[in-house]
């Protein structure tokens, strides 16, 4: 009776066993069809089964002296081609999940090493990741393994220096005419700090004094929706569609990770916003623990992370960015939650870039220690009534310095009358001069000549652009440099401003100090990211 009992036991093994093997033959056939959801869903099935297997032991003891070992190596090998299927579906949280689970197995697991160290350089943390794939390296595997082991090292090495120090270089992109693929920025967050801002609400601070063209912050997108429309014509319904792609892009990264939750989280939805709280800088740095403790559900409420994406998404192709190599009738939208900090100016002292997904911000004029990191929501070398009407279609009105400044000299009838007179098509030079004249009279300080400047840039443009023009009127006229520094001084580089300095100086040719003139000018436009080569193939001044 005890030997049929027995028996019975070994043939419910065996089956049982057999089961197992099955299920894990399945499982790893769909990994390699790269058919990642349906192979979590066979790996989930043989994990729970062979746990099952693994706490009935001591019920069930097998003959086999290796059977329990054997179970534990198959539940470890399953968690980490589980965590590999999840981080393919970007799933990045559960997969590292798994990715614990397995090491806490099998300390030095060499799959799950590397494994993990990939999760990691996904979600940019880069020396955790340095240290993984080291790990992996002292295994005896690595060296016939066919992962490029060597590579992963480097690229976490290049990524983490860059993240420390913001040495980044897209030369070589730039000269190879942004042929191939440009270089992978890491995350990477400068001097800054946020603060409570004077504009409204929180803003981006730096902490030291920094020159046109330093990196303020490089991040990555949470999301992004992009789409080549030609002649940039979107229609309404294919505007809503995009929006409706990417908030569906947002939501599910979201959903899937709780640090983006988290950082979400902190984000102005327009309501209330000077009485927001201002998060520390570190808990945005890539390195950050994070310790997964946003839990309040309803804080995320649909209607209110709409309005979050409201008042918070960028294009990328606007007034102050740039998207290097891109096609003319490019259009993308995302989300950057650090770079949604800053506010905006109509003295604006900062631009980005756009590179893939990520953005690169940096000073487009020298900024000093404790001033706010701002760049333009809308064209600002444009007169106050339009800002006025720009920042309406924002949902707030300007509280810049500039703006309250040039409300205050508004109601000066021969102001008016210039903007009038340039209506009804009054001589460029004519209105700059008369500028000028009223400037002197209204006792305008020479800093915030450039405010004015910067409104009437249309007719400054004109008067300098044409050579007729500047010379007619001569000495009573400032130089164009004087306008030129002057509007750059208050709102940055520019490369409408850019563009007219570039080609004076190929028109004229120039000395040093042009040149130099015209190189600060780019860095402000394009950073410092962009070497003085390459800069001058950018400005078309090679050959200078
Ligand atoms: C991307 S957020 C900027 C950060 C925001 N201040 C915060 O505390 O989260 C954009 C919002 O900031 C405010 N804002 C930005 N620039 C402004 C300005 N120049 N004047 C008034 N409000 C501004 C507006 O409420 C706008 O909807």
């Amino acid at each position: 009776m005890r030997e049929e009992a027995q028996q019975q036991d070994q043939l419910a093994m065996a089956t049982a066993e057999e089961q197992l093997q099955q299920l894990r033959s399945k499982a790893a056939e769909l990994l390699l069809r790269e058919e990642w959801q349906e192979s979590v869903q066979a790996y989930s099935h043989f994990i729970t089964l062979c746990q099952s297997h693994i706490s009935n032991f001591p019920q069930n003891p097998n003959p086999d002296p290796d059977h329990l070992p054997k179970l534990r190596k198959s539940l470890c090998l399953a968690l980490s081609n589980r965590a590999e299927a999840r981080s393919r579906l970007r799933d990045f949280a559960e997969a590292l999940r798994d990715c614990d689970r397995a090491l806490e197995i099998e300390r030095a697991h060499f799959k799950t090493l590397v494994c993990k160290g990939k999760i990691l350089l996904n979600l940019n943390r880069y020396s955790m990741a340095l240290d993984y794939f080291r790990t992996a390296q002292l295994d005896p595997q690595a060296n016939g393994s066919s992962v490029d082991l060597d590579g992963y090292l480097q690229k976490s090495k290049k990524l983490e220096l860059m993240s420390r120090t913001g040495a980044f270089d897209l030369s070589e992109w730039v000269v190879n005419g942004f042929r191939g693929k440009p270089l992978e920025p890491a995350e990477y967050i400068g001097a800054v700090q946020i603060k409570k801002s004077e504009i409204r609400g929180r803003g981006l601070f730096v902490t030291k004094n920094i020159d046109a063209g330093t990196l303020v912050l490089v991040t990555k997108a949470v999301a992004t929706e992009r789409g080549i429309f030609p002649g940039q014509n979107l229609d309404e319904n294919t505007q809503l569609v995009m929006w409706k792609n990417f908030t569906e892009k947002v939501m599910d990264s979201m959903a899937k990770c709780s640090r983006i939750r988290d950082l979400i989280s902190t984000l102005s939805s327009g309501e209330d916003e000077n009485e927001l709280e201002v998060p520390e800088i570190n808990r945005f740095m890539p390195e950050a623990e994070h310790n997964g403790g946003y839990h309040n559900e309803n804080e995320h409420d649909a209607s209110r992370m709409l309005s979050i994406l409201d008042v918070n998404s960028l294009v990328e192709d606007a007034i102050s960015s740039k998207v290097l190599g891109k096609n003319n009738d490019y259009y993308g939208v995302g989300l950057w939650v650090l770079a949604s900090f800053i506010n905006h100016s109509c003295v604006p002292n900062a631009r980005r870039m756009h590179v893939g997904d990520y953005v690169m911000v940096h000073a487009s004029r020298d900024v000093k220690a404790g001033e706010e990191i701002t760049f333009a929501y809308f064209d600002v070398l444009s007169p106050l009534e339009k800002r006025n009407e720009s920042s309406k279609t924002w949902g707030f009105r300007c509280n810049c310095k500039r703006c309250k400044f040039e409300e205050k000299l508004y109601s000066r009838e021969d102001l008016r009358e210039i903007e009038m007179g340039l209506e009804r098509g009054m001589d460029a030079g004519a209105a700059v001069y008369k500028l000028e004249e009223g400037m002197r009279r209204w006792m305008v300080k020479e800093r915030e000549k450039g405010y004015l400047r910067a409104s009437f840039w249309e007719a400054c443009s004109q008067a300098y652009y044409s050579e007729k023009s500047a010379k007619g009127w001569g000495r009573r006229i400032p130089p164009m440099e004087t306008v030129v520094d002057s509007v750059v001084e208050a709102v940055g580089s520019d490369e409408r401003v850019l563009k007219m300095v570039a080609e004076k100086l190929k028109g004229r040719g120039g000395g040093m100090v042009e040149m130099e003139r015209a190189m600060k000018l780019g860095r402000g436009v394009y950073g410092k990211v962009v070497k003085k080569q390459a800069m001058k193939t950018l400005l078309g001044l090679g050959i200078l």
